[in-house]
C-alpha cells in the first residue's frame, strides 16, 4: 500500500513541470489562499512550493498508507515507539493538562505538574530573595540548544536575571565567561539528562571549583541539577532539594519544556515559561485533532517529503527574520538532523527513501549577505523556511519595515527569478553597451521557481514561540513515521564519544593506541606542539 503511494509520488515528480511553481499561481488565482493554513493565529504559507492538488493528494495518501494517525495516537498513548531504547515518547505530557497523557499505569502529566510546581516555587523564591543576578546553564545538545534559543528569544532588558550558556568542552568558553560573573551572585544549573556527558561534567567541575574557591563548601548550595540521574547528581554534591528531575521518555532535543527549561524560568520569569508551555500545548491539540488536510505539522512534513524524495533536494535553510530567534536554526539543526539523520528503518533495514535533509540557517537579513547567493543562483535549489514576525517589541518601526520587506523580497525573488528580457532592459536603461550586456547577462539571470515556506506569527511572545517549536517537533514526528525511521534515538553520536575517550590518555602522555595513519600522525604532532607532563 505505501509502495503504491511512493510510486505515485515518484511518477508525479518525473513530470517535466514537477518543480515549477509559477505556472501553479498562473493557473489558480486562489492558490495563495488555498495553500495557506492556520492554527491559533500562526499562519503557514505553502503556496510558494510546487505542491499541486494532485501532489498533495498523493502525499496525504502516503501519510494514510503509513498509518500516520495510528502512529500519532500510539505516541500520545505512551506506547514505546522509541523502539531501540524501549521508551515512550511523551514530550507532549510536559505541557499537557494533568490526566491528559499516561505512561503505562502512571499519569505522566501528573508527575510533570509536581515538578513544575517545585520549579515555580524555586524560581519565585530566587527572584524574591534577589541575591542572584546571573544564572549559568551548563549543558550541551538538548540540554543547551532549546533553553538557550528560547531564553535568548524571550529575554528583555527588565527580565529578572541574566543567563549564560556554557556548553563547549573548550576551556576558552569558561575562561571568557568567568570574568563576567560574581560567584556570590551566580546560580549554576547543571543540565544533563544522563549526568554523564563528558563536556557537561568537565565544565561542571570547573565551575564548582570556582564556586568553592570563592565561597568554600557553601558554594555547593548554588548548584542546581536538571537531570534524570538522581544518584549522579547526589554524588556530584547537588543538594537534593535543588535537583529537578524528569523521565526517560523525554528525549534530549525535546526537553526544553521539562526541568531543563529552568534557565528560561529563572532568566525570563515564571509566567514566560508557563505561556511557552501553553503555546506548545495549543499546537499539540491542533496536531492531535486537526484533519490531515489542515494539519500544519503534517503539511510541513509532506512538503519536505516532496522536496527530499520527489525532487531530490537534500538540504533546507531556516531563516527567521528576527534577531531574537538567532539560535532557532541551531535548535532545529539538532531537532531535525539528530532525529531524522538515519539510514535504516525502524526494522533495521536500509532506508529505501531519502531521509533527513541537511538543515542550516541564520537570521535574516544577515543570511542575505552570506549564503543566499547559492540559494538564488546555485545549481541545486534549497527550500527555505522563512519565519516572519508581524509586530516588533521595539519602537523603531522603520527598522522593522526594512526587515520584513527583505524577508518578503527574498521569498519573492526565489519564486519569480529574473529572465533575460528583464536583465537586458535594466542594463539598457543603465546605458550599458551591447557587448557588456552579453558578457554579464548569464551571471545576472535568476532561474526562479525555488521553493519556500513562510511562517507568519503576529508577535514573538512566549505563546507563539511555544507554538512554533512544537510545530517543528511534530513535523519531525510525521517525517519519522513516513520515512519509517526512529526519530527518537541517536546512536550516531556514540562512536565519536567512545573514540575520544580512548584518545584522551594519549594526549596526556599515555601509550600510543592503534588508529588510522592520519590520526596517529596528528596525535604525534599535537604531542610535540603541546607537550604534556
Ligand atoms: O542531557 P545530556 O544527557 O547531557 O545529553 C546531551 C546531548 O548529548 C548527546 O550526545 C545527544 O547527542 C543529545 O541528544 C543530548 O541532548
Amino acid at each position: 500500500m505505501s509502495q503504491d503511494a511512493w510510486g505515485l509520488i515518484a511518477t508525479l515528480a518525473r513530470a517535466p513541470e514537477a518543480a515549477a511553481i509559477r505556472p501553479l499561481f498562473a493557473a489558480d488565482p486562489r492558490r495563495a489562499e488555498r495553500f495557506t493554513f492556520r492554527a491559533d493565529g500562526l499562519r503557514l504559507d505553502l503556496s510558494k512550493t510546487s505542491l499541486s492538488d494532485e501532489v498533495l493528494d498523493a502525499l496525504l495518501a502516503l501519510a494514510a498508507a503509513r498509518d500516520l494517525g495510528g502512529r500519532r495516537a500510539a505516541m500520545a498513548s505512551g506506547a514505546h515507539i522509541n523502539s531501540t531504547e524501549d521508551r515512550a515518547v511523551l514530550h507532549m505530557a510536559l505541557r499537557g493538562a494533568p490526566g491528559r497523557y499516561r505512561d503505562g499505569a502512571e499519569d505522566a502529566s501528573g508527575a510533570v505538574h509536581d515538578t513544575l510546581a517545585a520549579m515555580r516555587r524555586f524560581t519565585e523564591r530566587v527572584h524574591a530573595e534577589a541575591r542572584f543576578t546571573d544564572v549559568v546553564n551548563i549543558g550541551i545538545g538538548g540540554s543547551d540548544l532549546g533553553p538557550q534559543m528560547v531564553a535568548r528569544a524571550l529575554h528583555r532588558h527588565d527580565s529578572p536575571m541574566r543567563a549564560h550558556w556554557l556548553s563547549n568542552a573548550d576551556g576558552h568558553a569558561w575562561e571568557a565567561m568567568r570574568h563576567t560573573l560574581d560567584p556570590a551572585r551566580t546560580l549554576v544549573l547543571v543540565a544533563s539528562k544522563t549526568f554523564t556527558t563528558a563536556e557537561t561534567m568537565s565544565n561542571a567541575h570547573l565551575v564548582r571549583h570556582w564556586l568553592r574557591d570563592a565561597l568554600g563548601e557553601a558554594g555547593d548550595r548554588q548548584l542546581v541539577a536538571l537531570s534524570t540521574n538522581e544518584k549522579a547528581t547526589a554524588a556530584f554534591g547537588v543538594p537534593a532539594d535543588q535537583v529537578f528531575g524528569f523521565k526517560d521518555w523525554v528525549g534530549g532535543r525535546f526537553s526544553l519544556w521539562s526541568a531543563v527549561g529552568l534557565s528560561v524560568a529563572l532568566s525570563c520569569g515564571w509566567p514566560v515559561f508557563e505561556q511557552l508551555l501553553a503555546g506548545a500545548r495549543a499546537m499539540d491539540e491542533h496536531f492531535l485533532a486537526a484533519p490531515d488536510r489542515e494539519n500544519l505539522p503534517l503539511l510541513m512534513a509532506l512538503a519536505e517529503v516532496w522536496h527530499v524524495d520527489g525532487l531530490g533536494l537534500r538540504s533546507r535553510a531556516v531563516l527567521p527574520y528576527d534577531e531574537r530567534l538567532s539560535r532557532f536554526p541551531a535548535h532545529l539543526q539538532q531537532l531535525e538532523m539528530e532525529s531524522l539523520g538515519k539510514r535504516v528503518t525502524v526494522e533495521g533495514l536500509p532506508a529505501e527513501h531519502g531521509t533527513g535533509p541537511v538543515v542550516f540557517g541564520e537570521p535574516g537579513t544577515n543570511a542575505q549577505h552570506s549564503f543566499m547567493q547559492l540559494l538564488h543562483q546555485g545549481t541545486t535549489p534549497v527550500p527555505v523556511d522563512f519565519v516572519l514576525v508581524a509586530r516588533p517589541d521595539h519602537g523603531f518601526p522603520d527598522s522593522h519595515r526594512l526587515l520584513l520587506a527583505n524577508g518578503l523580497a527574498q521569498a519573492e525573488a526565489l519564486l519569480r527569478g529574473r529572465d533575460a528580457a528583464e536583465v537586458r532592459a535594466e542594463m539598457q536603461a543603465a546605458g550599458k553597451s551591447e557587448a557588456a550586456i552579453e558578457h554579464l547577462l548569464p551571471h545576472r539571470l535568476f532561474p526562479g521557481d525555488r521553493p519556500s515556506t513562510t511562517i507568519l506569527i503576529p508577535e514573538l511572545s512566549p505563546f507563539t514561540l511555544g507554538q512554533l517549536v512544537a510545530l517543528y517537533e511534530h513535523k519531525v514526528f510525521c517525517l519519522g513515521a513516513i520515512w519509517d525511521v526512529n526519530a527518537f534515538d541517536q546512536w550516531g553520536v556514540e562512536l565519536g564519544k567512545q573514540l575520544a575517550t580512548a584518545i584522551l590518555p594519549e594526549l596526556s602522555g599515555g601509550a600510543a593506541q592503534e588508529h588510522d595513519p592520519s590520526t596517529t600522525a596528528l596525535i604525534a604532532e599535537l604531542r610535540s606542539l603541546w607537550p604534556q607532563p
